[in-house]
């Protein structure tokens, strides 16, 4: 028996999907696009085993579909959707940063049998479009799902098994409460670095070395800034009244930045970064299985070509082997995160030591 997935938008998350699904045991990808140019691109670039522009040529006969498009094109494409015949037990989910909106909204479209499960995987980038897609996005990534009191237990625990391909790491959420977190772990830092990078542009344009200069610290904060703007603008939107709030908080935590400058409290100051340090060092180590026991290490690699050939063979020479090795963000001209994964402890404990004596800073 094959089960049809359909996803419509298929960009970074929508493509990623499609990664994570194609080819795997009784499964048929569908992509719909809304532009001919795109559709050629994602058939191009092999994400899915089909493509169309036709809605009801990807909905119909669908198990499952996956709306991947901006946050605020959600309704509407829910509600052409609710239009169409759609196959008995067919789950709908959406990928969109926020929650609350496409929850209300969709209890508004019933369609007999259909079942619809708001979803959020809890990984991304600052880029975009199906280029950018990996079949890696999502792995050990958290994954919400918004499920309403009235979707049945069997059509959650359906959607549950099929996102085991993404390897992400499922759990429960309310819609509003998504939000909120979501709100303060996302969205506001993406408005944080937008307005920094603005502010320090602003200062560039009477002098080019502010641009010159700016290093690692500028460039951690700032790499979200590169966000696509109009996903951007829908998730700002659909969330503003949690970031409302949550601006009102942020004025709050920079007056008490600007109380201590003006003071001169240098004990006020060491205490802010000292306890945003402790916070800080007890996040969840992202990029650790949380679901495989993959053991990996990190280590900062230089940005040039060839360089995943040179570590692995340094470590094939010394027999040591690799289950996986990846580079992370990595940037033009700063260095790139190496991760390299192994099946066992002694391996990982071998390479580790092996890479220092070359000279690499390894992380853990
Ligand atoms: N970027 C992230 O880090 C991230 C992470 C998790 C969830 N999301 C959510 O995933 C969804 C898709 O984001 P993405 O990053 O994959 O974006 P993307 O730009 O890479 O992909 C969006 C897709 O939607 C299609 N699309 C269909 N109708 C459209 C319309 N009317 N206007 C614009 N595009 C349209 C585009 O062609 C494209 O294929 C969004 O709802 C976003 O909130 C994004
Ligand atoms: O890593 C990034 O670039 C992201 O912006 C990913 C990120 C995030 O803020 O963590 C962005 C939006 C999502 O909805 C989920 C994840």
């Amino acid at each position: 028996m094959t089960t049809k997935v359909a996803i419509f938008g298929v960009g970074l998350i929508g493509g990623s999907l499609a990664l994570c699904l194609k080819g795997k045991p009784g499964i048929t990808v569908i992509g719909h696009s809304h532009r001919p140019e795109s559709m050629t691109r994602i058939m191009e670039r092999g994400v899915v085993d089909a493509a169309t522009l036709s809605m009801e040529e990807a909905a119909c006969d669908a198990d499952f579909i996956f709306l991947c498009v901006p946050v605020g094109n959600l309704e509407s494409y829910l509600k052409q959707l609710t239009q169409l015949p759609l196959k008995q037990g067919c789950i709908i989910t959406d990928v969109g940063s926020t929650k609350a909106a496409v929850a209300s909204c969709a209890q508004g479209f019933s369609h007999p049998g259909v079942h619809f499960i708001g979803g959020h995987p809890m990984a991304g980038s600052e880029r975009s479009g199906v280029d950018a897609a990996t079949s890696l996005l999502f792995e050990n990534a958290f994954y919400v799902l918004t499920p309403s009191p009235e979707v049945p237990e069997e059509a959650y625990v359906r959607l549950e098994q099929l996102l085991t391909y993404t390897r992400a790491q499922i759990v429960r959420v309310e819609p509003m409460l998504h939000d909120e977190i979501v709100g303060a772990i996302s969205h506001l830092p993406h408005i944080i670095a937008v307005a920094l990078v603005n502010q320090v542009r602003d200062y560039n344009e009477n002098n080019e070395l502010y641009r010159m200069l700016a290093a690692g610290g500028f460039r951690d904060i700032t790499r979200i800034a590169s966000s696509d703007p109009i996903i951007w603008r829908d998730i700002l939107l659909s969330n503003r009244d949690v970031l409302l709030s949550l601006l009102r908080d942020w004025n709050q935590e920079v007056g008490g930045f600007i109380s201590m400058l003006e003071g001169m409290d240098g004990p006020g100051i060491e205490k802010a970064f000292e306890k945003a340090n402790l916070f800080r060092s007890e996040l969840p180590e992202r990029r650790k299985g949380a679901i495989t026991s993959l053991f990996d290490i990190y280590i900062d690699v230089p940005d040039h070509p060839g360089i995943i050939g040179q570590i692995a063979t340094e470590l094939g020479v010394r027999k040591i082997n690799l289950s996986n090795i990846q580079i992370i963000e990595s940037r033009e001209d700063v260095p790139g995160v190496m991760r390299l994964s192994f099946r066992n402890e002694g391996e990982m404990e071998r390479a580790k030591e092996h890479l220092q004596t070359l000279g690499y800073t390894v992380h853990m």
